[in-house]
């Protein structure tokens, strides 16, 4: 084994004294330094399949909203969750052996240390974005693949949602697990969410056309795809797609997007729908999402993730309702970075628990499960809803008591269908919000009326060391470097419902600045007098 791994290691060698760190978003963003990388996690990929059996394992290619020249790659556990936390490290580790030898010492201590039978049988499936760099890293990862015996299958471009779908699909085929989580193939995924649409949707009105940019990657040909097996003649999904231009690389992302709309607070070039009109951006590969659209008066309005999850949430928690089951708790998983108006909204409006979490959706996913039914989003767009096993069994078998109670019923059921339960999924996303839309007689402007954003700032500060600064608090409050926090408390102390924090990112080697306030002018100032204080320390 250690010969054949070195051999196929001498192809992809390490670049000379980068460190990589396995974080947030797996290995990401980076520009040609990753072959290495990619071939290492291919290891692990397959370590990992046989530390748990056999069962498959997801590797995902791609860098999502950063731009064209990045890359990046992530691991995809088998109920499609992200990679178990403590195998972060084992990532890094390989990722940073200085040489082929140290590479296969490490190799070696992971399958002793982790009890390993490095017979059982690998597993991996994979999948890329539409990167110019994705070919190159797939033979990476496949000549490691083939360098350790494990089988794989490659599933050529797909969104990330769509891979951890599969991925949840293939390890759910046999017992212990009563049902399979869908048809493991892309068709399948069209076929139940698509499927759930439309039985969400019967008898309802059409919910009318919908512009949404697809940030110039893989979301484009998908959705495109999802939209003709709806059915172009059904006309409940009517998109018009903007920012499609898969063939032309260097657009992904460029001047698009939902994290451009969600930083730039303004809509893409390239979207122009009429006022009230209702648009959506999905991110590079998909698995973020959110709505806007221009007001009477011409003003931009932008509905995020935490008006998404507030949509969701109380839409959940009126259909458990009507169908007549009382013990089924709802709750919502935000970060730092929701607005306060929305966690506000959810406490106070909607009657449910929120919990905070760290930056990261394996954070909100992880805190989401405490609830039976959990709704978890970030800010920027990426989230999903979870259903624990009680809520699962307790739908499936509940019997209702009238007709009104059976509708909703069947609605409950359909929407956990319509749901992507692995991971936040830009496009299942999609038409959730759409059903919701139309089950509420809503427009954007009745959505966007819920609750009032606070006016709020973010800013990116670049510091000689960002490690200096550690949070505690869910990322709220720095107890280093000393005496800092001090200094934000007694800032945020002098703002009308002001509220200010600082944290390292996890992505990008700066700390972040996060500020809201009663007023635009107070926010804007708070955030440049807190990212005084981090350049200061
Ligand atoms: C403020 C913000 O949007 N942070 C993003 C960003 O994390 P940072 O740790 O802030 O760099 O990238 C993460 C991965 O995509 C995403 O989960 C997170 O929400
Ligand atoms: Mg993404």
């Amino acid at each position: 084994m250690a010969s054949s791994i070195i051999e196929a290691s001498q192809k992809h060698p390490r670049p000379g004294d980068r460190t990589f760190a396995y974080g947030t978003a797996g290995v990401s963003p980076y520009r040609n330094l990753l072959d290495s990388v990619v071939f290492r996690v291919g290891l692990l990929a397959a370590l990992r399949s046989q530390k748990l059996n056999g069962k498959t394992i997801g590797v995902m290619i791609t860098a999502s909203h950063n731009v064209p020249e990045d890359n990046g790659v992530k691991l995809v556990d088998p109920m499609g969750e992200m990679l178990e936390a403590s195998w972060e490290a084992h990532a890094t580790s390989l990722a940073n052996a200085q040489n082929d030898h140290e590479l296969i010492a490490r190799y070696e201590h992971l399958i002793s240390s982790l009890k390993i039978n490095a017979s059982t049988p690998a597993h991996v499936i994979l999948a890329k974005d539409t990167r110019e760099s994705g070919p190159a890293l797939v033979t990476a990862l496949t000549d490691a693949l083939t360098s350790v015996g494990a089988k794989y299958d490659d599933y050529g471009i797909l969104t990330t949602p769509q891979l951890h779908y599969l991925v949840r699909c293939l390890n759910t085929q046999h017992p212990p697990h009563s049902e399979p989580y869908g048809v493991p193939t892309e068709e399948g995924y069209y076929k139940k969410i698509g499927g759930a649409y439309a039985k969400l949707l019967q008898g309802k009105p059409r919910p009318g056309p919908i512009t949404v940019d697809c940030a110039n990657g893989v979301g484009a040909p998908k959705l495109r795809a999802l939209a003709e097996y709806i059915g172009k003649d059904t006309g409940i999904l009517d998109v018009k797609i903007v920012n499609d231009l898969v063939d032309q690389p260097s657009k992904l992302n460029y001047q698009c997007g939902a994290d451009f709309v969600k930083t730039q607070q303004r809509p893409p070039p390239a979207s122009q729908a009429s006022p009230l009109a209702r648009c959506a951006s999905l991110d590079g590969d998909a698995d973020r999402l959110v709505y806007y659209f221009s007001d009477s008066d011409g003003t931009f309005r932008l509905l995020d993730g935490d008006k998404i999850a507030t949509l969701v949430a109380s839409f959940i928690t009126d259909l458990v309702k009507s169908a007549g089951i009382s013990d089924l708790k709802v709750g919502v998983v935000q970060t730092a970075y929701a607005n306060g108006s929305s966690t506000a909204y959810i406490t106070k409006t909607l009657g449910l628990p929120v919990i905070c979490t760290p930056t990261g959706v394996k954070h909100l996913h992880h805190a989401a499960t405490k609830f039976d039914c959990g709704v978890y989003f970030e800010a920027n767009g990426h989230g999903t809803v979870v259903f624990s096993h009680a809520a699962h069994t307790t739908i499936a078998s509940h019997s209702p008591e009238s007709p009104a109670q059976a509708s909703a019923l069947e609605n409950l059921c359909a929407l956990i269908n319509l749901i992507n339960e692995a991971v936040g999924d830009a496009l299942s996303d999609l038409l959730l919000v759409e059903v919701i839309l139309v089950h509420k007689g809503w427009g954007p402007k009745e959505w966007d009326s819920t609750y009032t954003d606070l006016p709020n700032r973010l800013v990116r500060v670049e510091v000689k060391d960002r490690t200096a600064f550690k949070t505690t608090d869910a990322e709220r409050k720095l107890v280093e470097p000393v005496g800092v926090q001090e200094k934000v408390d007694s800032l945020v102390g002098k703002y009308k419902q002001g509220r200010a924090f600082a944290r390292a990112s996890g992505t990008e080697d700066a700390v972040r600045v996060y500020s809201e306030a009663a007023e635009r002018g107070e926010a804007e100032e708070l955030a440049r007098l807190v990212a005084d204080v981090v350049v200061q320390f």
